[in-house]
């Protein structure tokens, strides 16, 4: 049985991820921890009639620590999808001013409390916050790159989708036999079409490819407009929040139901912390480090990668967005790695 905490587990994204929490039977408690409303959204869950324990945690005014630490304490899994969402006209890059520094101290609260849990950062711009996350653990002395996760899962769903529509085939087929890699914003966003012969991108046509490409990297931007300044995507992203939430506790509990014929869900990670990740980084990607990649886990933790360069039939075009999001993602990469260089933590 795992405790999971979800911090920012009041937003829009964090009620419905958390309610997906508390129907899982493998949880014996779930913490919500948010700076407002978290004792009223615990309570409501509270009465549903899972096994799951749900605790509410609010801090009193900014100095007070005792909540979260409450929150994290004894805790297996740390799901973050705390800070501001977007409104038309912005980008994900635009969040980094407010969003920074919560996933900083955020960061600094579990190298304190829960240095050995498993941390799911949802909290936008992931390419940003992932090396925050990772460069204050790494100061405080408990970084493990195993355990540190960027949720990409979302861009895999839609990917699913969009690509389903496209070939007149049902979502649930296309599962697990596609994958989306790179970073979480924009041409960052690489999917990956041709990973089984029998759902093969080149029978798209070429402008049926580019505009499933375009929709997978700007699907964010459909319910970004669409919400029209009442925020962006929340209830398919505690969907797939809660899938990749779901295989480290099925990982962690050692009953994975999921189907081994499937690729694993990618997560965005520190390669150079990995097996062979040091390898990719040069080999592949002009020595950028976090990427995201498809993970095998164990013990809720990243066991191998799957190396796309040379087991997922990357092709030209594929490749060529591959050296796009690359440029894209050094410099969000630099500016988490400068904020936390330039933080007292
Ligand atoms: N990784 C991904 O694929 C996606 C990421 N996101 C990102 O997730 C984040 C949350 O989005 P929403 O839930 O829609 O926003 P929201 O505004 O509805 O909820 C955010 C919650 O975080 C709480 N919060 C703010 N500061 C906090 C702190 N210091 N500690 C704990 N909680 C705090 C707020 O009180 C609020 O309840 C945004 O940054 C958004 O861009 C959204 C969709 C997809
Ligand atoms: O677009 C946004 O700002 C939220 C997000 O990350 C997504 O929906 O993929």
């Amino acid at each position: 049985m795992v405790k999971v905490t979800v911090c920012g587990g009041a937003g829009g994204i964090g009620q419905p991820l958390s309610l997906l929490v508390k129907l899982n039977p493998n949880v014996s408690e779930l913490a919500i921890f948010d700076i407002v409303n978290a004792k009223g959204v615990a309570a409501d869950l509270s009465h549903i009639n899972t096994s799951a324990v749900v605790t509410g945690y609010q801090p009193k005014d900014k100095e007070d620590k005792s909540a979260i630490e409450g929150a994290l304490k004894g805790t297996d899994i740390v799901v973050i999808p705390a800070g501001v969402p977007r409104k038309p006209g912005m980008t994900r890059a635009d969040l980094f001013n407010v969003n920074a520094s919560i996933v900083r101290d955020l960061a600094a609260s579990i190298a304190k409390v829960a240095p050995n849990a498993r941390v799911l950062i949802i909290s936008n711009p992931v390419n940003s916050t992932v090396p925050i996350a990772a460069e204050v653990f790494k100061k405080l002395g408990v970084f493990n790159p195993h355990k540190l996760f960027g949720v990409t899962t979302l861009d895999s769903v839609r990917a699913e989708t969009f690509l389903g529509d496209l070939l007149l085939v049902s979502p649930g087929y296309v599962k697990g036999r596609i994958s989306v890699i790179g970073g979480h914003s924009g041409d960052t966003i690489v999917p990956l079409t041709n990973v089984v012969p029998d759902i093969n991108g080149s029978k798209l046509s070429g402008e049926a490819y580019a505009k499933f490409v375009h929709r997978v990297q700007f699907g964010g931007d459909e319910v970004v407009q669409a919400k029209n300044g009442a925020g962006s995507a929340t209830l398919s992203m505690a969907y797939a929040g809660y899938r990749f939430t779901e295989h480290i506790i099925e990982s962690l509990v050692g009953n994975r139901t999921s189907d081994s014929n499937r690729i694993s869900d990618s997560a965005y990670v520190y390669l150079p912390g990995l097996e062979g990740g040091n390898d990719l980084v040069k080999l592949h990607l002009n020595g950028v480090e976090y990427f995201s990649v498809p993970v095998e886990l164990e013990n809720g933790q990243i066991k191998s990668f799957v190396d796309p360069f040379t087991l997922l039939n990357i092709t030209d075009d594929e490749r060529k967005l591959v050296d796009v999001a690359l440029k894209g993602l050094q410099s969000s990469i630099d500016q988490g790695v400068n904020f936390v260089a330039g933080s007292k933590l």
